[in-house]
Protein backbone atom coordinates (compact mmCIF):
# COMPACT_ATOMS: atom_id res chain seq x y z
CA UNK A 1 0.00 0.00 0.00
CA UNK A 2 1.32 3.28 -0.96
CA UNK A 3 0.28 6.29 1.30
CA UNK A 4 0.57 9.73 -0.16
CA UNK A 5 0.28 12.84 2.20
CA UNK A 6 -1.26 16.05 0.83
CA UNK A 7 -1.17 19.69 2.61
CA UNK A 8 -4.75 20.81 1.20
CA UNK A 9 -7.35 19.13 -0.31
CA UNK A 10 -6.25 20.70 -3.78
CA UNK A 11 -3.30 19.09 -3.55
CA UNK A 12 -4.79 15.67 -2.65
CA UNK A 13 -7.45 15.90 -6.03
CA UNK A 14 -4.32 17.04 -8.01
CA UNK A 15 -2.48 13.97 -6.81
CA UNK A 16 -4.97 11.65 -7.76
CA UNK A 17 -5.83 13.34 -11.18
CA UNK A 18 -1.78 12.18 -12.11
CA UNK A 19 -3.11 8.48 -10.68
CA UNK A 20 -6.11 8.36 -12.93
CA UNK A 21 -4.84 9.83 -16.06
CA UNK A 22 -1.39 7.76 -16.20
CA UNK A 23 -3.96 4.36 -16.21
CA UNK A 24 -5.81 6.57 -19.29
CA UNK A 25 -2.70 7.36 -21.03
CA UNK A 26 -1.45 3.47 -20.80
CA UNK A 27 -4.83 2.09 -21.96
CA UNK A 28 -6.96 4.99 -23.78
CA UNK A 29 -9.68 1.95 -23.57
CA UNK A 30 -9.42 1.50 -19.35
CA UNK A 31 -12.01 0.57 -17.42
CA UNK A 32 -12.10 3.22 -14.92
CA UNK A 33 -14.22 1.88 -11.19
CA UNK A 34 -15.79 5.15 -9.59
CA UNK A 35 -16.76 6.24 -6.69
CA UNK A 36 -19.66 9.08 -5.10
CA UNK A 37 -19.67 11.30 -1.93
CA UNK A 38 -17.36 15.01 -1.72
CA UNK A 39 -14.38 12.93 -1.74
CA UNK A 40 -14.09 12.88 -5.39
CA UNK A 41 -15.61 16.13 -6.36
CA UNK A 42 -11.67 17.36 -6.86
CA UNK A 43 -10.96 14.74 -8.81
CA UNK A 44 -13.69 14.97 -11.09
CA UNK A 45 -12.98 18.72 -11.64
CA UNK A 46 -9.48 18.41 -11.96
CA UNK A 47 -10.65 15.50 -15.15
CA UNK A 48 -13.12 17.73 -16.47
CA UNK A 49 -10.42 20.45 -16.78
CA UNK A 50 -7.62 18.85 -18.50
CA UNK A 51 -10.50 17.24 -21.00
CA UNK A 52 -11.13 21.06 -22.04
CA UNK A 53 -7.96 22.28 -21.73
CA UNK A 54 -5.89 19.12 -22.89
CA UNK A 55 -7.91 17.51 -25.14
CA UNK A 56 -7.47 14.08 -22.77
CA UNK A 57 -10.54 11.76 -24.42
CA UNK A 58 -12.48 9.46 -22.47
CA UNK A 59 -14.50 8.04 -25.81
CA UNK A 60 -13.11 4.64 -25.87
CA UNK A 61 -12.99 4.52 -21.75
CA UNK A 62 -15.57 2.30 -20.08
CA UNK A 63 -17.06 3.26 -16.03
CA UNK A 64 -18.73 0.98 -13.26
CA UNK A 65 -20.02 2.79 -10.66
CA UNK A 66 -19.72 1.23 -6.62
CA UNK A 67 -22.77 2.26 -5.17
CA UNK A 68 -26.51 3.88 -5.74
CA UNK A 69 -29.13 4.53 -2.94
CA UNK A 70 -32.48 1.75 -3.44
CA UNK A 71 -35.79 3.66 -3.76
CA UNK A 72 -34.50 6.88 -5.54
CA UNK A 73 -35.24 7.79 -9.12
CA UNK A 74 -32.13 7.83 -11.15
CA UNK A 75 -33.36 11.58 -11.85
CA UNK A 76 -33.59 12.29 -8.39
CA UNK A 77 -31.38 15.18 -7.63
CA UNK A 78 -29.28 12.79 -4.92
CA UNK A 79 -29.30 9.80 -7.35
CA UNK A 80 -25.51 8.57 -7.33
CA UNK A 81 -26.55 8.20 -11.45
CA UNK A 82 -27.28 12.06 -11.15
CA UNK A 83 -24.35 12.58 -9.47
CA UNK A 84 -22.21 10.98 -12.07
CA UNK A 85 -23.49 13.23 -14.53
CA UNK A 86 -23.62 16.56 -12.53
CA UNK A 87 -19.86 16.24 -11.61
CA UNK A 88 -17.96 14.14 -14.31
CA UNK A 89 -20.27 12.87 -17.35
CA UNK A 90 -21.34 15.84 -18.26
CA UNK A 91 -18.31 17.65 -18.69
CA UNK A 92 -15.79 14.77 -20.82
CA UNK A 93 -16.43 13.08 -23.82
CA UNK A 94 -17.81 9.66 -22.49
CA UNK A 95 -20.15 7.70 -24.24
CA UNK A 96 -23.32 7.68 -21.78
CA UNK A 97 -23.54 4.13 -23.19
CA UNK A 98 -20.45 3.57 -21.79
CA UNK A 99 -21.15 4.68 -18.09
CA UNK A 100 -22.42 2.30 -15.61
CA UNK A 101 -24.21 3.05 -12.03
CA UNK A 102 -25.90 -0.29 -10.47
CA UNK A 103 -30.06 0.23 -10.02
CA UNK A 104 -32.41 -1.88 -8.38
CA UNK A 105 -33.83 -3.50 -5.14
CA UNK A 106 -33.31 -7.54 -5.80
CA UNK A 107 -30.50 -9.64 -5.52
CA UNK A 108 -30.86 -10.66 -9.12
CA UNK A 109 -30.50 -6.68 -9.79
CA UNK A 110 -26.92 -7.06 -7.95
CA UNK A 111 -26.19 -10.06 -9.21
CA UNK A 112 -26.64 -8.81 -13.18
CA UNK A 113 -24.65 -5.74 -12.01
CA UNK A 114 -22.23 -7.85 -11.35
CA UNK A 115 -21.71 -9.95 -13.77
CA UNK A 116 -20.91 -6.79 -15.48
CA UNK A 117 -18.18 -5.61 -13.85
CA UNK A 118 -15.25 -6.85 -15.53
CA UNK A 119 -11.98 -5.71 -16.00
CA UNK A 120 -11.67 -2.45 -13.78
CA UNK A 121 -8.25 -1.00 -14.57
CA UNK A 122 -8.45 1.13 -11.46
CA UNK A 123 -11.21 1.48 -8.73
CA UNK A 124 -11.42 4.80 -6.92
CA UNK A 125 -12.89 4.42 -3.39
CA UNK A 126 -13.49 6.81 -0.86
CA UNK A 127 -14.05 6.09 2.72
CA UNK A 128 -17.17 6.38 5.16
CA UNK A 129 -16.47 7.26 8.67
CA UNK A 130 -16.96 3.84 10.23
CA UNK A 131 -14.60 2.45 7.31
CA UNK A 132 -16.95 1.17 4.84
CA UNK A 133 -15.87 1.27 1.11
CA UNK A 134 -18.98 1.74 -1.32
CA UNK A 135 -21.63 0.80 1.10
CA UNK A 136 -20.55 -2.46 2.50
CA UNK A 137 -20.91 -2.06 6.02
CA UNK A 138 -18.80 -3.20 8.93
CA UNK A 139 -19.26 -6.97 9.54
CA UNK A 140 -20.14 -7.26 5.44
CA UNK A 141 -17.83 -10.62 4.52
CA UNK A 142 -14.78 -9.88 2.74
CA UNK A 143 -16.08 -11.74 -0.09
CA UNK A 144 -19.54 -9.89 -1.02
CA UNK A 145 -20.06 -9.19 -4.49
CA UNK A 146 -22.28 -6.90 -5.45
CA UNK A 147 -25.48 -6.78 -3.15
CA UNK A 148 -28.73 -5.17 -0.90
CA UNK A 149 -27.42 -3.70 1.97
CA UNK A 150 -29.25 -1.98 4.93
CA UNK A 151 -27.26 1.57 5.83
CA UNK A 152 -26.30 2.33 9.10
CA UNK A 153 -27.48 5.04 11.42
CA UNK A 154 -24.08 6.46 11.28
CA UNK A 155 -23.88 6.13 7.61
CA UNK A 156 -27.69 7.73 6.85
CA UNK A 157 -26.60 10.30 9.83
CA UNK A 158 -23.43 11.36 7.39
CA UNK A 159 -25.22 11.41 4.19
CA UNK A 160 -28.04 13.41 5.59
CA UNK A 161 -26.30 16.32 4.84
CA UNK A 162 -27.50 15.70 0.83
CA UNK A 163 -31.01 15.55 2.21
CA UNK A 164 -31.76 18.84 3.97
CA UNK A 165 -29.96 17.67 7.23
CA UNK A 166 -33.34 15.34 7.55
CA UNK A 167 -32.17 11.65 8.21
CA UNK A 168 -35.62 10.42 7.81
CA UNK A 169 -35.15 11.21 3.83
CA UNK A 170 -32.17 9.39 3.61
CA UNK A 171 -32.70 6.30 1.99
CA UNK A 172 -32.34 3.04 4.32
CA UNK A 173 -31.14 0.53 1.75
CA UNK A 174 -28.17 0.81 -1.05
CA UNK A 175 -27.07 -1.35 -4.12
CA UNK A 176 -23.65 -1.68 -3.56
CA UNK A 177 -20.58 -3.34 -5.77
CA UNK A 178 -19.00 -6.41 -2.86
CA UNK A 179 -15.94 -6.27 -1.32
CA UNK A 180 -14.99 -9.16 -3.57
CA UNK A 181 -15.97 -7.07 -6.44
CA UNK A 182 -14.01 -4.17 -5.09
CA UNK A 183 -10.97 -6.35 -4.67
CA UNK A 184 -11.13 -8.02 -8.42
CA UNK A 185 -9.98 -4.85 -9.71
CA UNK A 186 -6.19 -4.46 -11.07
CA UNK A 187 -5.22 -1.00 -9.02
CA UNK A 188 -6.99 0.83 -6.35
CA UNK A 189 -7.41 4.42 -5.57
CA UNK A 190 -8.39 5.39 -2.53
CA UNK A 191 -8.76 9.15 -0.96
CA UNK A 192 -9.60 10.70 1.95
CA UNK A 193 -9.83 14.24 3.80
CA UNK A 194 -10.95 15.64 7.01
CA UNK A 195 -10.36 14.72 10.33
CA UNK A 196 -13.70 12.95 10.34
CA UNK A 197 -11.95 10.42 8.75
CA UNK A 198 -8.73 10.22 10.82
CA UNK A 199 -10.04 6.83 12.62
CA UNK A 200 -10.90 5.16 9.53
CA UNK A 201 -7.90 5.81 7.76
CA UNK A 202 -5.92 5.00 10.69
CA UNK A 203 -7.57 1.44 10.79
CA UNK A 204 -7.89 1.03 7.41
CA UNK A 205 -3.50 1.54 6.85
CA UNK A 206 -2.84 -0.06 10.75
CA UNK A 207 -5.29 -1.81 12.38
CA UNK A 208 -5.57 -5.27 12.18
CA UNK A 209 -7.70 -6.88 8.13
CA UNK A 210 -11.04 -7.29 9.97
CA UNK A 211 -14.60 -6.77 8.21
CA UNK A 212 -15.06 -4.74 11.72
CA UNK A 213 -13.13 -2.65 9.37
CA UNK A 214 -14.19 -3.16 5.74
CA UNK A 215 -11.47 -0.74 4.29
CA UNK A 216 -8.46 -2.66 6.21
CA UNK A 217 -9.27 -5.56 3.05
CA UNK A 218 -6.92 -2.73 1.29
CA UNK A 219 -4.10 -4.27 2.76
CA UNK A 220 -4.16 -7.50 1.16
CA UNK A 221 -4.15 -6.07 -2.45
CA UNK A 222 -1.54 -5.98 -4.33
CA UNK A 223 -1.64 -1.96 -5.89
CA UNK A 224 -3.34 0.16 -3.40
CA UNK A 225 -2.34 3.64 -3.49
CA UNK A 226 -3.83 5.67 -0.97
CA UNK A 227 -4.24 9.64 -1.00
CA UNK A 228 -4.47 11.85 2.59
CA UNK A 229 -4.87 15.00 3.24
CA UNK A 230 -3.09 16.21 6.41
CA UNK A 231 -6.26 15.68 8.74
CA UNK A 232 -7.47 12.44 7.53
CA UNK A 233 -3.60 11.08 8.13
CA UNK A 234 -3.38 12.92 11.35
CA UNK A 235 -3.48 9.57 13.75
CA UNK A 236 -1.29 7.63 11.80
CA UNK A 237 1.64 6.95 14.03
CA UNK A 238 4.50 5.60 11.08
N1 LIG B 1 -21.35 5.29 -0.49
C1 LIG B 1 -20.51 6.41 -0.27
C2 LIG B 1 -19.08 5.95 -0.30
O1 LIG B 1 -18.78 5.42 -1.59
C3 LIG B 1 -18.21 7.12 0.07
O2 LIG B 1 -16.85 6.79 -0.14
C4 LIG B 1 -18.38 7.46 1.52
C5 LIG B 1 -17.65 8.71 1.94
O3 LIG B 1 -18.30 9.83 1.47
P1 LIG B 1 -17.68 11.28 1.44
O4 LIG B 1 -16.62 11.25 0.38
O5 LIG B 1 -18.80 12.19 1.09
O6 LIG B 1 -17.11 11.53 2.78
O7 LIG B 1 -19.75 7.53 1.87
C6 LIG B 1 -20.80 7.24 1.00
O8 LIG B 1 -21.69 6.64 1.86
Amino acid sequence: MEVLICDTYDDLSKAAFKVMKKVIDEKPAAVLGLATGSSPVGLYQEMVKDHKENGTSYKDVKTYNLDEYVGLDRNDPQSYWTFMNENLFSGIDIDPANTHVPYGDTAEDAKAYDDEVKGVDIQLLGIGNNGHIGFNEPGTPFDARTHIVELTESTREANKRFFDNDITKVPTHAISQGIGTVMDADSILLIANGAGKADAVKAMIEGEVTEECPASILQKHPKVTVILDKEAASKLTK
